[in-house]
């Protein structure tokens, strides 16, 4: 058995995320960890972010991002949040630079406590997505589930945030869709060859946005940071929004996204913590702190 390694169970506006604090060694969290964590209904989660160890310099740590059925992501912006507002409350400090899969990203906590992430630049290639299918244009791709003369989702706009992000635009209500019934099929399509987020996606004037999303790995969730990006950045590719968005998520929280003029896109909204423990990384075996709050 591996040692034990302190965990906080957070959210971000309802973003399911533990944060695992993997300093000083060289082990992973396991699959079967996260699969095992996911198990039990105390700590069901929809990403796992490790702080790792610098691997290069400039930054201050490394951070693997498991979902709940043990795969990797590339990228979690309700996580990183997370992963901010633990370390300035052990640190004291505002600002960090970390490293993912995904590359270099800075964050920030704000003086009212919210946290922005710069969420790095976004890619339309369809390789880099990626998709199956050569597509010119990705603002809309050929798509769609339910009957064939009367899809119920259809013409996607794909994005990569590091992560793969399909984006359906509807008019009526999010909650009108059967996501829970469609997700897994579009999460596993042939056209993702590395599966992909889906979101629904009802942009509600040229400033605000409602979203809901099927994740990759994880389910339904009450939010995904990168999917506000995604839909952002594809909502405003379209001319259906502005570069500066206010989206609702289903865990009613609200986030902010501003696809700067630099191309970056910074996300920015609340993390909250809930309880801490200890756990072993390889398999999952946990114990809540005795002075944690329930
Ligand atoms: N909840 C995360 C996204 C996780 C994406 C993951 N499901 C993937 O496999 O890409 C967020 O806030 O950005």
């Amino acid at each position: 058995m591996a040692s034990t390694a302190p965990f906080a169970k957070m959210n971000g506006i309802g973003n399911e995320i533990i944060v695992a604090d993997m300093r000083s060694r060289a082990d992973r969290v396991t699959a079967a960890a996260a699969i095992a964590l996911n198990a039990d209904a105390a700590t069901r989660f929809d990403q796992i972010m490790a702080i790792h160890d610098a691997r290069t310099p400039g930054t201050a740590f490394f951070i693997d991002i498991l979902n709940s059925d043990g795969s990797k992501a590339q990228a979690c912006g309700n996580g990183m949040r997370c992963v901010v507002q633990a370390l300035a409350a052990e640190t004291g400090q505002k600002t960090f630079t970390f490293e993912t899969v995904a590359g270099i990203l800075n964050a920030r906590e704000h003086a009212d406590g919210s946290i922005s992430v710069d969420m790095g630049t976004p890619r339309f290639g369809w390789q880099d997505i990626p998709l199956a299918e050569e597509f010119h244009d990705t603002r809309m791709i050929e798509l769609q589930i339910g009957p064939i003369d009367a899809p119920v989702l259809h013409s996607p706009s794909a994005v990569s945030m590091g992560n793969p992000h399909a984006i359906f635009w509807v008019d009526r209500d999010v909650w009108s869709y059967e996501l829970d019934r469609f997700g897994p099929l579009l999460e596993n399509h042939p056209m993702f060859p590395e599966r992909a987020n889906i979101t629904i996606a009802q942009v509600t004037s040229p400033d605000t946005m409602v979203i809901r999303t099927w994740e990759r790995g994880a389910g339904l969730t009450k939010a995904c940071g990168s999917a506000a990006c995604a839909s952002v950045v594809a909502a405003a590719r379209t001319n259906r929004t502005g570069r500066s968005v206010s989206l609702v998520t289903p865990g009613g929280g609200s986030l902010h996204v501003e696809w700067r003029g630099d191309d970056h896109v910074i996300l920015t909204g609340a993390a909250e913590w809930e309880f801490s423990g200890s756990f072993d990384p390889s398999t999952g075996t946990w114990a809540r702190d005795t002075e944690s709050a329930a």
